[in-house]
């Protein structure tokens, strides 16, 4: 494939500078007869079942809850820490930085959505990896899947295309419905995403979850988590890398907060990071993993726009529209961020950040569509970010193909050739 359609979308976009928008269609909804976990997940879904689905995650993603799940990230990141120094390549011998972000995240959210050790470091080879490859891993089959799926749903149906694959979605089921009676008889409280759903409270007339829908919350909370945020960390990773300048003052912004929180790494202190804060919010700018949105226009009787240009007549949207919204050309758009391909974490700053215009930085999307796992994502990141980066000096190896150019054989944003990076032991 020459283009991903992520690529598409920005040729579109720059073809068409000087107009709001331009017609294209797209469509995004998984069969539920087909697909019956990916189906659940409310980021394909539309309407009342998209309300309910949406209802229930956004309690499983409140800060308390976050709270709760930070010891479970930190013990990751210490699994992260101990496989770079055990892999013993610090310096000269690089890293994939998407491939470690990938063992962490993985791991992150297999501990959280699934109460499971994933086991990346220690066995890359284990099942849960294996499966999650499967269904996620960069591959020419699913961007075809993918392309069927959302340029042609019809046919999806008829091909019996699914996101999930048949042995991945009974592989899960299996791991849910063990992991639940295993909790239950022995009484098992680990304060996960599944504690959390187990104990959702319903009103009376509400319908309780079955064991195949909290499967499909998990796998949701797992497809829609581990890869976005890997593509975050390796990315914000490298930039600091490309940044020496910039790693340093986040280094020492670390060891000033940690000190702050009487010498403890907390879930408090994280929050405290504003600098790093600021540098996952440039690198998601210039490297957002989510190259484009897909939207539909739900209003009865459509929506009417104002004219695209200045010559034009306003454009009705007929309802049912599917709408694309190009995230990637706009982030790198110079009318809104001046010298765009500059990563300056000062944009985000207090004073500079209220200059952005509405609906120009997107990388979480925006309005009741949000996504919901942002404050997870930003935790695992800053989490492995700041074990990474008190520990080693990070470099830019020379294997990595600079200028960053975009693999197309991704729906999501993937640089050409990897981001390799070198790890130097720092002394304590
Ligand atoms: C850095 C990591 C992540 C990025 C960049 C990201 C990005 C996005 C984007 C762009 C959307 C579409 C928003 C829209 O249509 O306006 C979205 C939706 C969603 N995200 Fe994330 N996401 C990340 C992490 C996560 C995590 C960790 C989870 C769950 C644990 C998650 C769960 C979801 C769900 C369920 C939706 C659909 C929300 C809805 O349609 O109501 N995401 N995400």
């Amino acid at each position: 494939m020459k283009r991903s359609l992520g690529q598409v979308y920005t040729d579109i976009y720059n073809a068409h500078k000087d107009d709001r928008y331009v017609g294209f269609y797209k469509v995004r909804q998984p069969d539920e007869t087909v697909d019956p976990i990916a189906s659940k997940n409310p980021f394909f879904q539309y309407g009342p079942q998209w309300k309910i689905n949406r209802s229930q995650l956004s309690y499983c993603f409140t800060s308390g809850k976050m709270k709760n799940m930070f010891p479970l990230v930190l013990e990751v990141s210490q699994n992260l820490i101990k496989h770079i120094e055990a892999e013993g390549k610090l310096g000269g011998n690089p890293f994939d930085a998407k491939d470690l972000a990938s063992k962490f995240t993985s791991d992150s959210v297999a501990s959280c959505a699934f109460g499971l050790q994933g086991k990346a470091f220690e066995d890359p080879n284990s099942e849960f990896r294996r499966v999650a490859k499967k269904v996620l891993e960069p591959s020419t089959i699913l961007s075809i899947k993918l392309l069927v799926m959302f340029l042609f749903p019809s046919c999806s149906k008829i091909l019996n295309v699914r996101f999930i694959p048949k042995d991945a979605a009974e592989y899960y089921f299996d791991i849910i419905k063990t992991t639940l009676s295993y909790r239950k008889e022995h009484n098992i409280i680990r304060n996960d995403f599944l504690d959390v759903v187990t104990h959702m409270k319903f009103k009376s007339n509400e319908p309780r979850l079955t064991v195949a829908d909290i499967t499909a919350h998990a796998v949701s909370f797992f497809g829609d988590g581990f890869e976005t945020s890997s593509i975050t960390l390796s990315f914000l990773l490298y930039d600091l890398a490309a940044n020496i300048d910039i790693q340093e003052k986040v280094r020492q912004e670390i060891c000033e907060v940690i000190k702050n929180h009487g010498d403890t790494m907390s879930y408090e202190a994280i929050q405290d990071m504003n600098l790093l804060d600021r540098c996952i919010s440039e690198s998601m700018r210039v490297h957002p993993p989510v190259l484009s949105l897909s939207k539909i226009c739900t209003g009865t009787g459509g929506y009417t726009l104002p004219p695209c240009n200045e010559t034009g007549k306003e454009v009705h949207i007929e309802e049912n529209t599917p709408i694309v919204i190009p995230i990637y050309a706009i982030h790198h758009d110079p009318k809104y961020y001046p010298n765009p391909e500059k990563f300056d974490p000062d944009r985000f700053s207090e004073n500079n950040k209220s200059e952005i215009s509405k609906g120009a930085y997107l990388p979480f999307g925006e309005g009741p569509r949000i996504c919901i796992g942002m404050k997870f994502a930003l935790l695992q990141i800053k989490i492995a970010t700041v074990a990474i980066v008190q520990k080693f000096d990070v470099r830019v190896n020379k294997k990595t193909k600079e200028p960053l150019e975009i693999n197309p054989n991704y729906f999501m944003l993937l640089a050409k050739g990897g981001l390799w990076l070198d790890f130097y032991q720092r002394s304590q």
